[in-house]
């Protein structure tokens, strides 16, 4: 989903009125252009980290203070403060500082910013503009784009949140230069996702371009961030709130956010716990008959090449994991509904496993 069929132009989104587009490019944080017309009253708060601020909140405020009066908030760093309370710090200082509703809120950060300062624009005043600046691999090719915002609960991941689309994207990737490499392979996580749900032709290049793309090559880096962000259009755009098609963005997350949730958030990143995850997935998948060992293998050496786990820690207790899935936003009718590859490439949501979660679960945990 390309501006003119242009393999080079900014990717859009098409959500009818409030349609974006994605910008992917070397040094945009930086240049006022990139947020024309994607802010249109004069106040912006621009909404960051202690990590990330120090490096980027400099460029990112000179080139809005060339059209804008801008003040910024620097919040905590870490998933384990992706709550309310850190959302509160939002609303405090929007109201102490009489934001109005022509008020922007520029998210710069990775998806813990991106999904806080998301979410405060979703409900401050019911709703106020804001601009994704993913500062992340994950966040470039995931997290920014679709318009999930939110916080976690102790009892479940991303549990109290709303869709709130942006109104425009900037993935630099110049500022991927400083991104540590844990995090780096994190992001990859969900590129990988892309592959196995929907592009079998990405998950082949990914398969042969790997060490690559782990030295960052710059024009590598550009057509991951590129192709991942054009599936994920392309799926938000045909399901905006989940109701069919967007929920194959979630293979692996059911396990996944199990795993965060149990080990405590921010011990395993959501990357981490996302391709263990998906290695749970497959696993389920085989033991359907729906994948091979060979294909299972594949993908398990795939994962590794992007250095990433290819299973949980076997010490959790999986009544525990068990419990925390069936709290999935995926759950139906009081059935857990999960996301399975079919195929290297082809995914379904499907409450047709009968007990081969169970022995998914009893093969990964001893207890
Ligand atoms: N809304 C969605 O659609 C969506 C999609 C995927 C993930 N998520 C959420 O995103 C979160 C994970 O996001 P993440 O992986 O970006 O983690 P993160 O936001 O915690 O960032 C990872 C770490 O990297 C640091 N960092 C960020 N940019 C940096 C840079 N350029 N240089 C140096 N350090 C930098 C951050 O300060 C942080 O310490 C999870 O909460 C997950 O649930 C949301
Ligand atoms: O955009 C989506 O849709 C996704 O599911 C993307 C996921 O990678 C992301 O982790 C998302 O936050 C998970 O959403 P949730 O609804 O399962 O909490
Ligand atoms: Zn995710």
């Amino acid at each position: 989903m390309t501006r003119d069929n242009d393999p080079q132009a900014a990717l859009r989104v098409d959500l009818g009125n409030r349609s974006y587009d994605i910008d992917i490019a070397p040094g945009l944080i930086g240049q006022s252009r990139s947020y024309a017309d994607a802010i249109r009253g004069e106040r912006v708060l621009v909404v960051t980290n202690e990590t990330v601020g120090p490096l980027y909140v400099g460029a990112v405020s000179a080139a809005l203070a060339e059209s804008h009066q801008v003040d910024t908030l620097v919040l905590p760093d870490g998933e384990q403060y992706k709550t309310l309370d850190t959302l509160e710090k939002i609303y405090d200082r929007l109201l102490e500082g009489s934001y109005g509703r022509d008020a922007t809120i520029v998210a710069l950060g990775g998806g813990v910013i991106g999904d806080i300062a998301g979410f405060a624009a979703a409900s401050y005043q019911r709703g106020i503009d804001f601009v994704q600046v993913p500062t992340t691999l994950l966040a470039q090719v995931d997290s920014s784009v679709g318009g999930k915002t939110g916080v976690n609960h102790a009892l479940g991941k991303n549990m109290i949140g709303a869709f709130h689309q942006p109104t425009r994207v900037l993935a630099d990737v110049d500022v991927l230069e400083t991104l540590p490499a844990r995090e780096f392979a994190a992001g990859m996580a969900e590129v990988i996702k892309y592959g196995l749900i929907r592009d079998a032709a990405f998950f082949d290049w990914l398969e042969a371009n790997m060490d690559a793309i782990n030295a960052r090559k710059p024009e590598l880096l550009i057509e991951v961030i590129r192709r991942s962000c054009a599936n994920k259009a392309e799926v938000v755009a045909a399901d905006e709130r989940e109701s069919g098609q967007r929920a194959l963005l979630n293979l692996g997350h059911t396990y996944g956010h199990a795993l965060e949730a149990e080990l405590g958030y921010g011990q395993w990143l959501h990357g981490e716990a996302v391709a263990a995850g998906m290695c749970m997935a497959a696993d389920t998948a085989r033991r359907l008959g729906w994948l091979d060992d060979a294909q299972c293998e594949r993908i398990e050496r795939v994962i590794v090449a992007a250095n990433l786990p290819v299973a949980p820690p076997r010490e959790l207790e999986r009544a525990r994991i068990r419990a925390l899935m069936g709290r999935d936003k995926k759950v139906e009718a009081g059935t857990l509904r999960l996301v399975l590859m079919r195929d290297i490439g082809s995914a379904v949501v499907t409450s047709d496993y009968g007990d081969t979660l169970d022995a998914t679960l009893t093969r990964y945990f001893d207890r």
